[in-house]
């Protein structure tokens, strides 16, 4: 499924903090999203999703605009993983991914062959088969992570929007997690902290710097160290690893007494709050 941006922009609180993205994510490819806290990452994955209406520009689906379908087609054909996604930890692995079906049940069907095909499915593509009679609130945070992976893959999406995915995963958890993700036949955009997993698993990175995107483009191309250096406000270096860029970051001083650590760029901040 193709993805195409179009101009978009949030405001909210007074302030842009989406201004202007365009951007097209060919189907079956994986686009990562970077960008210092606060860049408006999750905004602007959350206007993909359906959880927040831009105040302008569009966002299509292999050609429709996402805001003008019906709820449940978009829902049909986009899984979510958000950040600090709520599950009720009362209900087991299995009944939780089973969720991630509802929106191909209408109100009085009920769980078909395939429904069922589908979460065992998810179950077992992340490794949870054996944890699927376990209560969601005994899990650790990162098989919780895993839960909420399941769920959203249950549901067969041709859109895949995972905001962080990798929070609270273990290194072995996190790569399984973006090979699995890479290997799908869909199409990903994904907000990821991690510049050397963005690199390995991406197809292209789309760099977002307080809310307007900076570049968009293969890694080797677009996380420079110049681009690097100034968006994350640091010092990089860039080296081939393996084939792909490898990153060696150190901070920046941006003090006058160039003195480089975050107390006293919390001072300089807090003087030119004064
Ligand atoms: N409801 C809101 N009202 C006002 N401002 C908001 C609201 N939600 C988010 N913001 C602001 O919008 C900006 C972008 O937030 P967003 O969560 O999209 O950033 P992010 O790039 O995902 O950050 P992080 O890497 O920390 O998760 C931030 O400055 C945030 O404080």
């Amino acid at each position: 499924m193709r993805l195409d941006l179009d101009a978009v922009s949030v405001t909210l609180g007074g302030r842009t903090v989406v201004g202007d993205v365009s951007l097209t994510v060919p189907s079956g490819r994986f686009a990562a999203l970077v960008g210092p806290n606060g860049s408006g990452k999750s905004t602007l994955l959350r206007t993909v999703y359906r959880a927040r209406r831009p105040n302008s520009g569009t966002i299509r689906l292999d050609g429709r605009d996402v805001w003008s379908m019906p709820p449940a087609h978009a829902a049909r054909n986009v899984g979510v993983l958000m950040q600090e996604q709520h599950t009720g930890f009362e209900f087991t692995v299995a009944e939780t991914v089973a969720l991630g079906r509802t929106p191909h049940l209408g109100f009085f069907d009920r769980f078909t062959r395939e429904d069922r095909a589908a979460v065992t499915e998810a179950l077992d593509r992340t490794g949870l088969a054996a944890y699927a009679g376990r209560r969601v609130g005994q899990l650790s945070g990162g098989e919780r992570q895993r839960v909420l992976l399941a769920r959203a893959l249950a549901g067969r999406p041709r859109l895949l929007v995972l905001d962080e995915p990798t929070n609270h995963l273990d290194v072995r958890h996190q790569l399984d997690l973006l090979e699995l993700v890479r290997d799908l036949d869909v199409t990903v955009l994904a907000a990821l902290h991690s510049l050397d997993l963005a690199a390995t698993y991406a197809d292209t990175i789309a760099v977002l710097r307080d809310g307007r995107l900076v570049a968009h483009g293969p890694a080797a191309e677009v996380l420079t160290p110049a681009t690097i250096g100034e968006v994350f406000e640091v010092k990089a270096t860039v080296h081939n690893a393996g084939g792909r860029p490898g990153f060696a970051l150190r901070p920046r001083c941006v003090c006058p007494d160039r003195r480089c650590h975050w107390s006293c760029r919390e001072r300089r901040l807090l003087s030119d709050a004064r």
